[in-house]
């Protein structure tokens, strides 16, 4: 009997389930599974590779506790293994802070210590340690191995690590880090596998989904991205505000006399797309509606893309790929439409039908930028990880 990893992707707007077999180099995936937060009754939907359903439990109304849950999540892969051995979960861990910066088997003290970074990201950092917790309860004695966010960008050095405040800070742990870390590794791996000389070009991946950002790719290794001590920095996201003038909070606070909390919930869930259209923060309703403002928050959401694409091209000295990923990035063509016109002038030029048809290559001939579109899988970056912790130890 082959053992297995469970892995669990506790974005902002969902939770991803993979159920991956580690005997092979490469983790297979078994079957996977979604919770969608974004629909009006949660409910867990585990289907298997081909995509056809397996098991589907709803959320008992009223409760974000999810214990029952997953307890029944549990029962079904259990069933499911008939007798294979569930050999550990993986988690994404949003925030590793300056301690956690590989993947780590899970212990009461690292829980602690992931818990205190919860300020540096307030909306995730409880969401992935919940499911920690409920494994924990459930499953004492099953071995639990976090995979970090910002692991991908432990490298960030000087200039684009930095913030321009006393360097005191600094020293204490107040910098750059960045996210989306097991995105832009899977999609630096994709790359790879395409074709080896990717490895030497100089590439923007532009992971856009609920949360956004972007990572200057060279060597395969982060060395620029738009995310900074915390994922509220950078784009324009569904209900964050990305990158804004410091003096705005001051003035909230000082003179609209605002409490900490709500210019925290202000600017972590009641900007972005969902701020300015005033009507959604799903990119999806935005693009359908022909209200102004919708027209407005996409309008601001693309030029902030390709406005930062440019900072990480300075970083890089140039551009030679762009690669779209993310909910948003995969299935918007007419927003990678509006974000390659904008680049224009940086040598991005796309090929219209190619990217309504959702191709992998998306760059006109001759564009001397290539654009491509590849789906991201960040449970297959944390299967990989366990596989590896569990084999080798590292
Ligand atoms: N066909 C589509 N067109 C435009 N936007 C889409 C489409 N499908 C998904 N999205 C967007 O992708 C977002 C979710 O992206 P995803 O990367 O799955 O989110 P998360 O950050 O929760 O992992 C949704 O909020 C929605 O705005
Ligand atoms: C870090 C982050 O923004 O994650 P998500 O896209 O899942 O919100
Ligand atoms: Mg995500």
């Amino acid at each position: 009997m082959s053992d297995s990893v469970l892995v669990l992707n506790a974005g902002s707007s969902s939770i991803k389930f993979g159920l991956f077999d580690i005997a092979p180099a490469e983790p297979k995936l078994q079957c996977r599974g979604l919770l969608d937060e974004q629909e009006k009754v949660p409910r867990i939907v585990m289907s298997d590779a081909s995509g056809r359903q397996l098991f589907e439990r709803r959320r008992p109304s009223g409760t974000s506790e999810d214990n029952g849950l997953f307890s029944d999540v549990f029962a079904w892969i259990e069933d499911y293994l008939a007798g294979g051995k569930l050999a550990a979960v993986g988690h994404r861990i949003v925030h590793g802070g300056r301690a956690f910066y590989r993947p780590v088997v899970i212990t009461g003290q690292a829980i602690a210590a992931l818990e205190a970074l919860t300020p540096l990201a307030p909306l995730h950092q409880p969401r992935c340690l919940a499911p920690v917790r409920a494994v924990q309860s459930l499953r004492p004695q099953l071995t639990q191995i976090a995979c970090f966010d910002t692991a991908f960008h432990h490298g960030l050095a000087p200039p684009a690590s930095r913030f321009a405040i006393p360097r005191h800070f600094e020293e204490r742990g107040i910098r750059r880090y960045g996210f989306h870390g097991l995105s832009f590794e899977y999609v630096a791996s994709q790359l790879a596998a395409i074709a080896p000389q990717w490895a030497d070009k100089r590439v923007v991946v532009a992971h856009l989904g609920n949360g956004a950002s972007l990572c200057a790719l060279q060597k395969g290794n982060s060395v620029d991205t738009t995310m900074g001590l915390t994922p509220l920095d950078g784009l324009v996201m569904g209900t964050r505000c990305g990158t804004i003038d410091p003096g705005v909070l001051l003035y909230l606070l000082q003179e609209e006399r605002m409490s900490v909390d709500d210019v925290q919930h202000l600017l972590y869930e009641g900007s972005g797309l969902l701020g300015v259209s005033g009507l959604s923060a799903d990119m999806r309703a935005l693009l359908a509606s022909q209200k102004p403002e919708a027209r407005e928050a996409v309008d601001l959401f693309t030029f902030r893309v390709a406005a930062e694409v440019a900072v990480m091209a300075n970083t890089l000295a140039g551009l030679d790929g762009l690669v779209f990923t993310g909910g948003i990035g995969e299935h918007a063509a007419d927003i990678r439409q509006r974000v390659c016109d904008r680049l224009s002038w940086l040598g991005v030029s796309i090929d219209t039908a190619a990217n309504a048809q959702g191709e992998q290559r998306i760059a006109a001939k001759g564009s001397p930028v290539d654009v491509l579109v590849i789906p991201t899988n960040e449970e297959v970056s944390i299967a990989r990880h366990c596989r590896s912790l569990l084999r080798t130890g590292r």
